[in-house]
């Protein structure tokens, strides 16, 4: 097997403790919020968000993610673990300036490249593995729930939060979270606009395990991708698609009618009066800190 080891170019100065070895970059252009990495022992990749403050979701971020899950799956890794380059969140979900009064084609583009990196992570032919090394409100527990596996650091929090800030969680967000809950939990807790804490997560099955370091998280993501080392690749991979095809077939179909839903619901004036309260909030919360 024909393992790239490349790391995409990032301001690396913003994630401490990372040594760096001989690299190469792909032929894709070079990307700004995210580092890519194929360790050469294990062919495993791991796929480091790095967006500072928050890792918030802008268009440019899920391009550059889409970009490296195709590269993980056409380089023939044996697996691909997400994480952050933050000590304290994974990733704050969607950037709300992308939604609160929006340029017409931008959204567009965003929500298209949200549908596109989404599809292809969830349904990614190569064991994927979340270690969730801080919060991961909405956005990024959808990523979380579209791997296979998820371990988290503990003190932190998970859920699909959008009913708080007063959007709606579509269909596909819905679905991931629940391969994972019970349904009456997630109904419960996705109308309540519920935030797990890691201990609550890890007690309804939200995450598989929990540990204290993120070095812990990245092993634990390593082992679970090595406990597939036994396994043939492709069976693996089409079994995986038995149990995941509905969901990517019903967005496929309906990508065009789940772009006009969102723009129909974040366009309504209450919609944006509610999401300018709720990034106002955050602003005030930030300037106290
Ligand atoms: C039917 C279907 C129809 C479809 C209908 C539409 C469906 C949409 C689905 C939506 C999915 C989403 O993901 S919506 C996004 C949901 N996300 C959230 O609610 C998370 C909000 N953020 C937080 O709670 C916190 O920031 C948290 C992640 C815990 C980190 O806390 P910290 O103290 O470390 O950081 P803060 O001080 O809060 O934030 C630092 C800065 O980042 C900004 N910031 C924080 N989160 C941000 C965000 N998501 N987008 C933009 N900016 C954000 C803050 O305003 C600050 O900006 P400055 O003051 O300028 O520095």
């Amino acid at each position: 097997m024909n393992i790239i080891r490349t790391v995409r170019s990032v301001a690396f100065s913003s994630i401490p403790n990372r040594t760096l070895s001989t690299t190469r970059s792909l032929s894709t252009p070079s990307a700004q919020y995210t580092a890519f990495e194929v360790n050469d022992k294990t062919g495993i990749a791991t796929l480091t968000l790095n967006r500072p403050p928050v890792n918030s979701l802008n268009l440019e971020l899920l391009t550059e993610m889409r970009n490296c899950l195709k590269d993980a799956e056409t380089n023939k890794c044996k697996g691909l673990i997400i994480t952050s380059s933050s000590n304290s969140v994974f990733t704050a979900g969607l950037d709300l300036l992308e939604m609160y009064q929006p340029q017409d084609e931008r959204v567009k583009s965003f929500w298209t490249a949200l549908q596109s990196m989404w599809m292809e992570l969830y349904g990614s032919k190569i064991p994927t593995a979340a270690a969730i090394n801080g919060h991961a409100p909405a956005g990024g527990c959808l990523i979380a729930t579209a791997c296979e596996y998820r371990v988290m650091l503990p003190n932190f929090t998970i859920g699909l939060n959008e009913t708080l800030i007063g959007i709606v969680a579509p269909k596909w967000f819905v679905s991931a979270f629940l391969n994972v809950v019970p349904r009456r939990v997630a109904e419960q807790a996705i109308t309540q606009g519920k935030l797990f804490t890691t201990a609550e997560a890890h007690h309804v099955g939200l995450v598989d395990d929990v540990v204290n370091t993120k070095e812990e998280a990245i092993a634990k993501c390593e082992q679970f991708i090595a406990s597939f080392k036994n396994v043939n690749p492709y069976a693996r991979a089409l079994t995986k698609q038995q149990f995941r095809i509905k969901e990517l077939q019903e967005l496929e179909q309906q990508r065009e009618k789940d772009l006009q839903i969102f723009l129909g619901l974040i366009m309504q004036p209450s919609v944006q009066k509610a999401m300018g309260i709720y990034l106002e909030g955050l602003k005030k919360k930030s300037k106290k800190q």
